[in-house]
């Protein structure tokens, strides 16, 4: 894969890194009138990376490229997160006609994989400008804008393991002991997330206003460290909507848990599949098993909680 050094070569240029996410608990209530859906979710951030690199460009001028294996997914025009981003810390800061910046971007997050890797893109070129422009900007006005981008951009700036409401943008931290060994299991096909929700509707009419609370018992294992507590209460209510949309799903979710997985997972939107391992050698196994059987394009491991948006040395 080419290095976000070679894209992003030398002095002057400003890189920072920022993680995906997967939801351990992804509570949805009906759609409100300005058609998102309102959220109780727990975001777990992975050590799945995205590189972002950004020098100085002329006034007025915003361009990116992406290198990594799904880079031909991404579009590079004004439409890309990560130049919306820029152009938008630019809008309040001077003017996006004032400022102009050149945008790398190294993918390994599966993109349109349920794993929030156009909103670390956002959340970076977020940073990464305010550092390459000098502006001095507050965390809460950061997530002001990331949530400006996308639901899931505030939660990227911060990483770790939060509580969501609202869109999913209102958060506070959760209490979370230990790491957790995740397999991602990555399939052939991409699950759109407007489609995914517009499914959720059509299968759930009668979801309530609110959505239903996160479990407790997931908050608790969480605060003690414990992968199993933690499994037996992931949840993901869009999971039968990417299921409906995608019945493959459902196969390999079953090839997961028959491998030593202790709970399999839809994440997000879709369509990664997440297995928590009860500890690293398991999740190792459990990848090669996956791996072998052919039903996915790609497996990786991961492990959480990861950190937010954050500037790299050189
Ligand atoms: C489902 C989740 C769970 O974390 O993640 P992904 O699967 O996309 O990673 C998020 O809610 C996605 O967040 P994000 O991808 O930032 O969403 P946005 O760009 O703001 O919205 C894309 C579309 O998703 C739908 N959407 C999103 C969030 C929300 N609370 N209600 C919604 O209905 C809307 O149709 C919206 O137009
Ligand atoms: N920098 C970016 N990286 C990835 N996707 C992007 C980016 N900019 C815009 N997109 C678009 O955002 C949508 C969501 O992609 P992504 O964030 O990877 O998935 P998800 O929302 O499932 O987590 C896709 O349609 C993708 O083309």
């Amino acid at each position: 894969m080419t290095p976000l050094s070679t894209l992003a070569p030398g002095s002057g240029w400003v890189k920072v890194r920022a993680s995906g996410k997967v939801n351990l608990a992804l509570r949805v209530g009906a759609p409100r009138e300005d058609g998102y859906h309102p959220l109780a979710t727990v975001f777990q951030a992975l050590s799945l990376f995205d590189d972002l690199g950004v020098r100085a460009a002329a006034p007025g001028h915003y361009s990116v490229r992406v290198a990594g294996a799904q880079a031909d997914r991404v579009p590079t025009d004004a439409s890309n997160l990560a130049v919306r981003a820029a152009r938008l810390l630019a809008e309040h800061h001077g003017g996006a006609q004032e400022r102009g910046v050149e945008i790398v971007i190294r993918k390994t997050i599966p993109v349109t994989g349920g794993m929030a890797g156009g909103s670390a893109n956002a959340a970076a070129a977020l940073v990464a400008c305010a550092e390459l422009w000098g502006i001095d900007v507050s965390p809460d006005e950061l997530a002001g804008l990331g949530a400006q981008l996308g639901a899931d951009v505030p939660f990227s700036l911060r990483g770790s393991t939060a509580l969501g409401t609202g869109r999913g943008d209102e958060l506070v931290p959760v209490l979370s002991r230990g790491s957790y060994h995740w397999v991602l299991a990555l399939p052939e096909f991409e699950l759109s997330t407007p489609a995914v929700f517009r499914r959720f509707d059509a299968l759930f009419p009668g979801a309530p206003a609110a959505p239903p609370p996160v479990p407790e018992a997931l908050l608790e294992g969480l605060a003690c460290g414990d992968p199993a507590r933690v499994a037996e209460h992931l949840v993901n209510d869009l999971q039968p909507a990417a299921l409906d949309l995608q019945p493959a799903l459902g196969d390999l979710l079953d090839a997961g848990l028959e491998r030593g997985a202790l709970a399999g997972i839809v994440s997000g939107s879709g369509p990664t599949c997440a297995f928590l391992a009860p500890h690293e050698d398991a999740a190792v196994r459990l990848s090669v098993a996956l791996g072998g059987l052919g039903l996915c394009r790609e497996v990786r491991r991961a492990s959480g909680p990861a950190p937010g948006a954050r500037l790299q040395a050189g």
